[in-house]
């Protein structure tokens, strides 16, 4: 065990019904102190189970969950130690929204209240019952209950799915400094692919109660192992190319790829990693524009190579025609996957 070390799940399974299939399926990770991990994945997948398991509402067949090394398996819920804020957010009906957050706040003073209200957004909010606020207020007043009782793990379900998108980013980058100075661990669990990249430090990404692939925001981000994990995280270009040593053949020419292989491959090319210019005059074109998406700041380009079509992100300021020859190009490496899937 680390010295870090917070959160450890291991080989956690859940099975509803004897012939149900299996929600979650042998499934192991550790958090650090402080960390941040999102579950992410398809509806299904188990990452209600698995919270609820670590939570201690639901008890799984087989596998534990320790927590700075203790097993919890057999402790009850309200003993473990970790907060949680579920969809159904669990306020107090009859006290305010100062009672509720002083309500097993672990210090006691005049500005806990008004701190935590500030980081959620809701000063001035401290008199007010819950059921005189919004889905979203309640949201976050459930938010900052879980965190003034600076508990080192939070379980979050959802946390950010009632504000609106403008809220929403400013609620993460204040709570994730908060989370951050206060040392507070969190596991959640979202839908949202861009809510799991800002907010997490650390993803993973589950399929029919399992993790896919675990690891840095970015890092799976940019080298998905394969083509579910590259396309559930945002758009993509899955090509098939034959690789050898260092580079793959592909309709887009050859490119450099960012391990060597060798033999079928797929690979994934984000669209923000390709560039796109129309060809100079004695210039062979690789592709052809055939349809132009504009976005406000930016541009997408479908782009017909060889008969594959690729999309391509371009800033505004270039401004290609549907039909124009172009040189499509990618900026780095490309990402060949574990699995041929095409
Ligand atoms: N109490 C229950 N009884 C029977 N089946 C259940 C129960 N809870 C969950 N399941 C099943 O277990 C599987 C995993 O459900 P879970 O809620 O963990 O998924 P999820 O990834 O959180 O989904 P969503 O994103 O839709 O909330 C699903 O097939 C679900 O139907």
């Amino acid at each position: 065990m680390t010295d870090n070390l917070l959160l450890s799940v291991r080989s956690l399974s859940r099975r509803f019904g004897r012939k149900g299939p299996v929600a979650v399926d042998d499934l192991s990770f550790d958090i650090d102190t402080g960390e941040i991990l999102a579950l992410i994945g398809p509806s299904g997948c188990g990452k209600t189970t698995t919270l609820r398991m670590i939570a201690g509402f639901e008890t799984p067949d087989t596998g534990r969950v320790l927590l700075s090394g203790r097993d919890l398996t057999s402790t009850p819920a309200e003993q473990r130690g970790i907060g949680m804020v579920f969809q159904d957010y669990a306020l107090f009906p009859h006290m305010t929204v100062g009672e509720n957050i002083r309500f097993g706040a672990r210090r006691n003073g005049r500005d806990v209240v008004a701190r935590y209200l500030g980081m959620v957004g809701l000063d001035g909010f401290e008199q007010r019952y819950p059921d005189q606020l919004s889905g979203g207020q309640q949201q976050r007043v459930a938010l900052a209950r879980s965190f003034a009782a600076e508990p080192r793990l939070i379980l979050l379900d959802e946390p950010f799915s009632n504000l609106d998108a403008a809220l929403r980013s400013a609620a993460r980058r204040e709570i994730r400094r908060l989370l951050k100075s206060a040392g507070i661990a969190i596991v959640f669990v979202t839908h949202d692919q861009e809510e799991a990249l800002s907010f997490a430090d650390r993803i993973a990404i589950m399929r029919d109660g399992r993790i896919l692939q675990s690891g840095m925001a970015q890092e799976v981000y940019d080298r998905p192992a394969d083509a579910f994990v590259a396309t559930f995280l945002g758009r993509t270009n899955l090509l098939e190319g034959t690789a050898e040593g260092g580079f793959a053949r592909t309709s887009l020419g050859l490119l450099p790829l960012t391990r060597p292989t060798s033999g079928r491959v797929s690979i994934s090319l984000r669209p923000e990693r390709l560039g796109i210019r129309a060809v100079e005059a004695d210039e062979q074109p690789n592709g052809r524009i055939v349809a132009v998406e504009f976005k406000g700041h930016d541009m997408t380009y479908w782009v017909d190579c060889d008969g594959v079509e690729v999309q391509v992100d371009a800033m505004q300021s270039v401004r290609l025609a549907e039909g124009t020859p172009v040189r499509v190009a990618v900026d780095g490496e490309a990402v060949p996957l574990d699995v041929v899937s095409l």
